[in-house]
């Protein structure tokens, strides 16, 4: 197998507050090849942002490794996009404004940089909104924009949290139908952080599953879904089968998070 673009050893990351220690990830290992779509999944509070923050560079982890092309990944770089949940437009800019942000602070000529904003508006869907203001669109067209904002400078890895997060389940999905066909045509790898088990099952090549706080891999799912694929995937076998791989798997981890806390609130009535 080819050299991965990403390596993640060993990660663990420990967070000391109040004089509490919180042991958020545990021995994170898993690849990302070129051109994969990869979905992190699991119940809430295993760790999703914080490994999220870690591989994007904006949080060290106390142990191990995330790795580009074999290069300690230390913080940010141009490399990494990021997509974040909330919404990350520019209010004060127009659509294409907020498309050239990133291609402007590199010090591209103008002419250039305009010709590649234009052309990423049109691959998300956006052309005749070039000159609107982020309050003039819905909250599914802003979040191209920021889609548009990332994939122009051609990062290496993008690494999306929640980015439909706020939207309802069919925009979300469908919306996730068009990623594919942008990340397609742009050959972008991604990594994408999700609540949606039919989002990660829809959208990615592989589906690391992390465990109930400490979050550790419990399972790597690769998709056995035909490409090129879109929302009608939504009705195929493989989909359901897919689906309900995850879905066991995180109603295990969430039964499990349910007698911790049942453990911990007897202890207390107990003490
Ligand atoms: N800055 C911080 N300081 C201390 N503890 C933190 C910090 N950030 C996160 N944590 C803790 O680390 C654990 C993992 O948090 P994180 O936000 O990464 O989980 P998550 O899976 O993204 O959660 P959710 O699905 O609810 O968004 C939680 O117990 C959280 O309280």
């Amino acid at each position: 197998m080819a050299e991965p673009l990403m390596k993640v050893e060993n990660l663990t990351k420990v967070y000391n507050s109040d004089a509490k220690e919180v042991v958020a990830l545990k021995n994170i290992e898993f690849t990302v090849q070129k051109g994969e779509f990869i979905s992190i999944v699991g119940p809430s509070g295993c760790g999703k942002t914080t490994l999220l923050e870690i591989l994007s560079g904006l949080r060290l982890p106390t142990t191990g490794s995330v790795k580009i092309k074999g290069k300690a990944v230390t913080g940010p770089q141009r490399s990494i996009g990021i997509v974040f949940q909330e919404e990350s437009t520019f209010p004060w800019r127009t659509v294409l404004e907020n498309v050239e942000f990133g291609l402007q602070m590199q010090g591209m000529p103008k002419a250039e940089y305009r010709d590649k904003a234009h052309k990423m508006v049109e691959l998300v869907g956006l052309k005749g909104f070039e000159n609107s203001y982020p309050f003039e669109l819905s909250g599914g067209m802003r979040q191209r924009v920021a889609i548009a904002r990332t994939l122009v400078t051609q990062p290496e890895i993008v690494v999306m949290d929640e980015p439909f997060g706020a939207l309802d389940e069919q925009t979300r999905l469908i919306l996730g139908g068009e990623l594919l066909k942008i990340v397609e045509q742009t050959k972008a790898t991604v990594v994408l952080v999700t609540h949606s088990i039919q989002e990660a099952a829809l959208l990615s090549d592989k589906i690391v599953v992390l465990s109930a706080r400490p979050g550790k891999v419990k399972y790597l799912i690769k998709s056995t879904l035909p490409k090129p694929r879109d929302a009608t995937a939504l009705t195929t076998p493989e989909f359901a089968e897919i689906t309900q791989k995850l879905w066991s798997s995180l109603e295990e981890e969430s039964l499990t998070k349910r007698h911790d806390v049942d453990n911990d609130s007897s202890r207390v009535v107990g003490q």
